[in-house]
């Protein structure tokens, strides 16, 4: 059944992605507003909550979706918190989304999906945003005509202008190369079955420690080979390229070549200087689809189960990084209601 009244939406972490999906539910998408806004950090929920009419801040989730005002919840807390607050909102059956990573190991990631298994019904959508960039989108059609061939090949490149400065070298996979993982996973229908991680020489420019960049490559079950140079320390922008080769043909997106100017004897265009810019329309997308879907009574996007696939794989890429070698991904059998 269609629900009419406007979603009211508890978000939960307000930090650089939280206050940016308020902004969005309250001046980009329809159908939804926000009633609830939870930060440990009590000053910047309230300050968060000041900016959007009948909000109330939280500091703690629990307490916010026990209030009445709260039909769906939108998880944006750093990634060792994600797992309390899914708990909590799958414990009163509310429909969520909750940004990636699902959670940071796998086996928090299960506890997960065991709470949702109980339900018996999907609830949680999990916020690999590239789903609904339109240039993914694009690819993903093309492959799926079929007319390229079988893809046998994926080069990746996910460069960030700056790491934040509590980034460590395993969160080059566990962070950031967890969308590679879902995109690998859902571009090619394959599960990702072992994962291999060169370390380059570190740039001179990333922070002390920091084994940046690095070099990941996942085996599929379907055969396909993948790699990803994951530089967050480029210093130049943020650029995120995929390059799919097939039997009989390739595909290529992320160029940004939107808009290319000629002046003073050069030509060139701009890059995104974060992910804030560059997957605005995808942020914006993925969170439309989860209200439309969700004021429907249904779940659609990427499941727990993706979570959860993403979640050992990346599990395994941080052990191929710091023992060396190649490492298999050893997944539960997938039940039923994914
Ligand atoms: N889809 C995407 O492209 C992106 C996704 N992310 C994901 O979004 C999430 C948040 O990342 P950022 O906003 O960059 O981090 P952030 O550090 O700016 O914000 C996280 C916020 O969560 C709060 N928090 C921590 N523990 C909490 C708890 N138990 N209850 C309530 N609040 C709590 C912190 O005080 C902070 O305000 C992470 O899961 C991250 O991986 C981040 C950047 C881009
Ligand atoms: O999800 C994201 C961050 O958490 C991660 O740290 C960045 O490397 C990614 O580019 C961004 O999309």
């Amino acid at each position: 059944m269609t629900q009419r009244a406007p979603l009211r939406v508890a978000v939960i972490g307000t930090g650089k992605m939280g206050a940016d999906h308020v902004r969005r539910i309250e001046e980009v998408v329809s159908g939804a507003r926000v009633s609830a806004v939870v930060d440990v950090d009590a000053e910047r929920a309230k300050a968060v909550a000041a900016r959007v009419d009948g909000c109330t801040a939280y500091t703690d989730a629990a307490t916010a979706l026990a209030a009445a005002d709260v039909d769906a919840v939108l998880i944006a807390s750093s990634g060792p918190a994600h797992e309390a607050a899914l708990v909590a909102a799958l414990e009163r059956d509310l429909p969520v989304l909750c940004e990636k990573p699902l959670a940071p190991d796998s086996a928090s990631a299960l506890r997960v999906l065991e709470a949702e298994r109980k339900l018996g019904h999907r609830r949680v959508q999990v916020g690999f945003m590239r789903r609904y960039d339109a240039e993914y989108m694009k690819l993903k059609s093309l492959l799926e005509t079929g007319q390229l061939g079988r893809p046998l090949m994926v080069h990746n490149r996910h460069r960030n202008a700056a790491s934040p400065p509590f980034f460590t070298s395993d969160m080059l996979v566990s962070d950031s190369v967890a969308h590679e993982t879902d995109v690998t996973r859902w571009l090619l229908g394959q599960e990702i079955t072992a994962v291999t991680v060169l370390r380059p020489r570190p740039s001179a420019n990333a922070p002390e420690d920091l084994q940046d960049p690095q070099f990941v490559v996942f085996e599929t079950d379907g055969g396909a080979v993948v790699d990803v140079e994951i530089f967050v320390n480029c210093g130049f922008g943020y650029q995120v390229q995929a390059e799919v080769v097939c039997e009989r043909g390739t595909a290529r997106i992320g160029d940004g070549h939107a808009m290319v100017t000629n002046m003073a004897g050069r030509w060139g265009g701009t890059i995104s200087q974060d992910f804030i810019d560059r997957f605005a329309d995808a942020y914006d997308r993925e969170l439309q689809v989860w209200v439309d879907a969700t004021r429907r009574g249904e779940v659609t996007g990427p499941s727990t189960w993706d979570g959860y696939a993403a979640a050992a794989v990346c599990e395994a890429g941080v052990r191929a990084l710091n023992e060396g070698g190649r490492v298999e991904v050893e997944l539960v059998e997938r039940p039923p209601l994914y």
